[in-house]
């Protein structure tokens, strides 16, 4: 109801808009104009209809009078001829009649008389002789008295060629009887030469009409004719209706009056088209003037309107604007102010007054919207003078350019909140919309964060690390200072990674990063490269190395500080490599890679250690890319010579070291370890090449050759007829991971005809304690198709007891660093102790490597350790001196 209510009274007050009233109320005075011009026109027409007729009326009188006047004169003539004939006789009527003066004048008239037979007797002027007895009126003459004379129409005769009227009266002779014809002959146009332009005009008619209907004389503008019939009963005396008249035709206001005591009338007639001329005349200066002011009217109506409609039109827009602006403001959940300047009497800006807000504007300033409106900024927000607000609206309003500013708010109610204000000029003024953009700065405060720091440590990633030791070698390079670096990598990560899971493995990491960062100083970084890598950076440092000992001490110990996880206790050390700037590189790149060649030289060296840059090490790297290299053409020509015993330079070739029996001095087996004669370097040790052929993949290939090698070799050996051996060979992670591993060994073993028990697997403890599952299935696969597995190098990883159990073993060797100082240190002893009874608790044999001295086996035999091998009894020898070894074996049994 209430919406059609409104609508209603918008569509009233649009219908009040100037360009739609203005035209509604125009039409009146152009209705007034139409019907005043309309009055006017039928006012002058009525007045020229009457004009006319008044004039035919008067202007017949006239005539009638004239005519009267003429006629009667005529017919006196006649008279007087008719008197005098019946005086005188007709010879001497005339002579009398001229005599007395009582002649018309001969110019105009020509009085004649005519004896009873109608010949023209006498005249004056003399006719040529005439005879009228035929004529009409001479009958009606002879036939009897008439009152009025007779006339006439016009003819030409014998006597006078010229048309002309005959007006003639009866002769009577003295016995009353018909004795002749007085006649008078008098040309028509005598009767029209009343006839005046200036009255009449140039289509007036004036004429004598007899009443037989026919006209005896007939003018209208200068010419005179006669003869035609002229229908007198529709001229009327006055004239009343215009109507075509003889003798052409033409519509006249015409008025007839019969003339007393002659058979004729006298007729005016006034053209009706020159009568009413000056009315159409008039009639079209009317209209002309009506259609110029309704042209004028509605050109200036039209022009008003257009304008206002424009005008209207472009309120209209301006006011769906602003409601729009006004709902999106309302709805914006931006904050704006219209602001207009306040200026002094100089013209400068002094201050800003609200004109609009929206309901947000209150939130952001914690004032109400009605309080806001008509007020100052200066007043309501008295800061704005000195936090640079109005520097900047002054600035927006002089130099008419928008800005755009983020800021921190100081103030209740949004203090502590991210705010950005844009400030656009306007017409006299500035709006300012005002936005909280906390979330977004939080969130790329995030992003900035993530995409520069370690998720899981929280600490600074390769990408920041980058930027900082940029940034530390400019300033290092501006100010002569100097800078360290040093890569941390974790030692035995990887064991608690796989052996007590993923999130073990980041516990660990957090633990060992927390404690890294409380050994360093404020502006010292600490950061994570990924896996069990970090990087500290210390930006200012003296460029003596041995400053920064004491730090990097304190570093490796808090790593090496057991890490509690769960119920579990963990512990690693660390190998850091340092780098000093300038000393060790000029540049970012050089310094992380030197740190990486330092880093990976303190691993070589057995780890839980830092060593600090130099110039060989960089070399060891190129000597790593020339060692890979060489065993790539070693072991393709070891391929390609295999089966020769003693190989040549540049090949692989197996060494057998012997395994003792401690109890009975018996070889009962041999540990199958490879060999590389580099063609310029010489013999290359295991140790500096079996890893990096573990790195590149290499040692898939090189060990499948080990164990066919050593296979092949167990096979002679027992071919021979020599005692049973057991064959070790060493297994590495890659190869044991290695999908077809069972297979290759099942294969190598029905190629070269060596029984599965004859084969003895090692495997390291950590290589086991990567994927335990996988590790376990592997082991009893091998198992059940016969195959021996021992762990080498026992005691040097993180081995649990319950996985040991699970192990599907045979063996556990001890490593050969714990029997090194087996004679001194107590330690060492009860590590062996406890792996020998270990061993012998989960029903396994118990071998101890690398015993040198007769003090160490004693103790390994006293303690009961199963079996030995070691430089004591053999290092490791070519084949044939294993084989001479078991011929002088056998020798000794029998
Ligand atoms: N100090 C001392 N050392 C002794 C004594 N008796 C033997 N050794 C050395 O101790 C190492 C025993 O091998 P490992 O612990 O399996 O340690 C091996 C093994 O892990 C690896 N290795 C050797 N051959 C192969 C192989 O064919 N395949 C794989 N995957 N690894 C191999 O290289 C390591 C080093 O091998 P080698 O240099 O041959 O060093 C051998 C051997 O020469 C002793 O009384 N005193």
């Amino acid at each position: 109801m209430m919406d059609a209510n409104r609508s209603t009274a918008r569509r009233f007050g649009r219908v009040l808009e100037t360009h739609i009233a203005l035209p509604l109320f125009a039409l009146l005075p152009l209705i007034a104009i139409w019907i005043a011009t309309f009055h006017f026109i039928a006012a002058e027409r009525d007045a020229a209809i009457a004009a006319a007729r008044d004039n035919a009326r008067e202007q017949v009188d006239t005539y009638e009078a004239q005519m009267v006047r003429s006629l009667t004169a005529i017919d006196q003539t006649l008279k007087v001829l008719k008197y005098a004939v019946e005086q005188h006789g007709a010879d001497g009527a005339l002579d009398a009649l001229r005599r007395q003066g009582l002649l018309p004048p001969s110019l105009v008239f020509v009085a004649g008389i005519a004896d009873r037979d109608g010949r023209m007797v006498a005249s004056n002027p003399p006719l040529k002789p005439l005879d009228i007895s035929r004529e009409r009126y001479f009958s009606v003459h002879r036939d009897g008295e008439t009152t009025m004379p007779a006339v006439s129409r016009a003819v030409g005769d014998a006597a006078k060629l010229e048309p002309h009227l005959h007006f003639t009266r009866r002769i009577n002779d003295a016995a009353g009887r018909f004795a002749g014809v007085a006649l008078v002959a008098v040309d028509p146009a005598y009767f029209t030469s009343a006839y005046e332009h200036s009255r009449e005009g140039e289509l007036g008619m004036i004429g004598l009409i007899g009443d037989d209907g026919v006209a005896r004389a007939l003018r209208v503008g200068d010419r005179v004719s006669w003869g035609q019939q002229v229908a007198l009963d529709r001229i009327g005396d006055d004239a009343i209706d215009p109507h075509p008249t003889a003798p052409d035709g033409v519509v006249r206001y015409a008025s007839v009056r019969r003339l007393h005591g002659f058979p004729l009338s006298a007729v005016i007639g006034l053209a009706e088209s020159e009568q009413m001329a000056q009315y159409k005349r008039n009639r079209g200066k009317y209209i002309v003037a009506a259609l110029t002011g309704s042209a004028l009217l509605i050109a200036v109506v039209g022009l008003i309107s257009a304008w206002s409609w424009q005008l209207a039109k472009a309120r209209r827009r301006e006011r769906r604007a602003q409601a729009t602006y006004a709902a999106a403001s309302e709805a914006s959940l931006d904050a704006f102010f219209v602001l207009r300047s306040v200026t002094d009497a100089d013209g400068h800006v002094t201050d800003f007054l609200i004109e609009e807000t929206n309901s947000r504007a209150e939130q952001v300033t914690g004032i109400r919207k009605a309080d806001m409106l008509g007020r100052l900024v200066g007043d309501m927000l008295p800061f704005y003078r000195v936090n640079g607000m109005y520097e900047e609206l002054l600035s927006v309003v002089v130099d008419g350019k928008a800005v755009e500013t983020e800021w921190q708010a100081a103030t209740s109610p949004a203090v502590g909140r991210w705010l950005q204000r844009q400030i656009v000029p306007v017409d006299g003024g500035a709006v300012v919309t005002v936005r909280d953009i906390t979330e977004r700065k939080l969130a790329e405060e995030r992003i900035r964060h993530l995409a520069h720091h370690d998720e899981l440590t929280g600490l600074p990633n390769r990408s920041l690390i980058r930027d900082r030791l940029d940034q530390a070698v400019l300033n290092a390079q501006r100010n002569g200072k100097h800078l360290a670096l040093a890569f941390v990598d974790l030692d035995g990560f990887k064991l608690v990674n796989d052996g007590l899971g993923h999130s073990a493995g980041d516990e660990l990491l957090k633990e060992v990063g927390r404690r890294m960062q409380a050994c360093l100083r404020r502006n010292d970084t600490l950061g994570r490269l990924g896996g069990d890598e970090f990087v500290i950076l210390l930006p200012d440092v003296s460029g003596e190395p041995l400053a920064i000992t004491p730090v990097l001490e304190k570093i490796r110990q808090a790593v090496t500080e057991p890490v509690q996880i769960g119920d579990q206790a963990v512990q690693v050390t660390c190998s850091m490599g340092v780098v000093m700037y300038p000393r060790d590189g000029d540049d970012p790149k050089t310094l992380m890679m030197n740190a990486d060649a330092a880093m990976y030289r303190a691993k070589d060296l057995g780890s839980d250690n830092f060593q600090f840059y130099t110039r060989e090490m960089n070399a060891s790297v190129e000597e790593k890319l020339m060692l890979l290299e060489g065993m790539r053409k070693a072991f393709d020509s070891t391929q390609a010579a295999s089966g020769i015993a003693h190989a040549p330079a540049g090949h692989f070739f197996l060494m057998y070291q012997p395994k003792v029996d401690l109890r009975t001095g018996r070889i009962f087996g041999v540990e199958a370890l490879i060999r590389w004669r580099h063609p310029e370097h010489g013999m290359v040790p295991p140790p500096r090449f079996i890893g990096l052929a573990e790195e590149s993949g290499l040692i898939v290939a090189i060990g499948e050759w080990v164990l066919r090698t050593a296979c092949r070799q167990a096979r002679l050996w027992a071919d021979a007829g020599l005692d049973p051996l057991t064959v070790s060979v060493n297994v590495s992670a890659r190869q044991f991971e290695e999908k077809h591993l069972v297979e290759r060994i099942a294969v190598a073993l029905r190629d070269t005809g060596l029984p599965p028990c004859a084969l003895e697997l090692e495997v390291t403890e950590s290589l086991l304690m990567r994927d335990m599952q996988q590790a376990v299935e592997r082991m009893r696969e091998l198992k059940a198709m016969g195959v021996s597995l021992s762990i080498d190098d026992f005691g040097t990883g993180y081995s649990s007891l319950s996985a040991l159990k699970s192990f599907p073993i045979s063996t556990l060797k001890i490593d050969k660093s714990f029997v090194r100082d087996l004679a001194h240190s107590l330690d060492d002893q009860a590590i062996a102790l406890a792996v020998i009874s270990l061993g012998h608790r989960l029903n396994l044999r118990v071998i101890a490597e690398g015993v040198e001295t007769g003090e160490q086996r004693e103790f390994l035999a006293a303690n009961e350790c199963d079996e030995m091998q070691g430089y004591l009894f053999s290092p490791p020898v070519p084949a044939e001196r294993i084989t001479e070894m078991l011929q002088a074996q056998a020798r000794r049994v029998a």
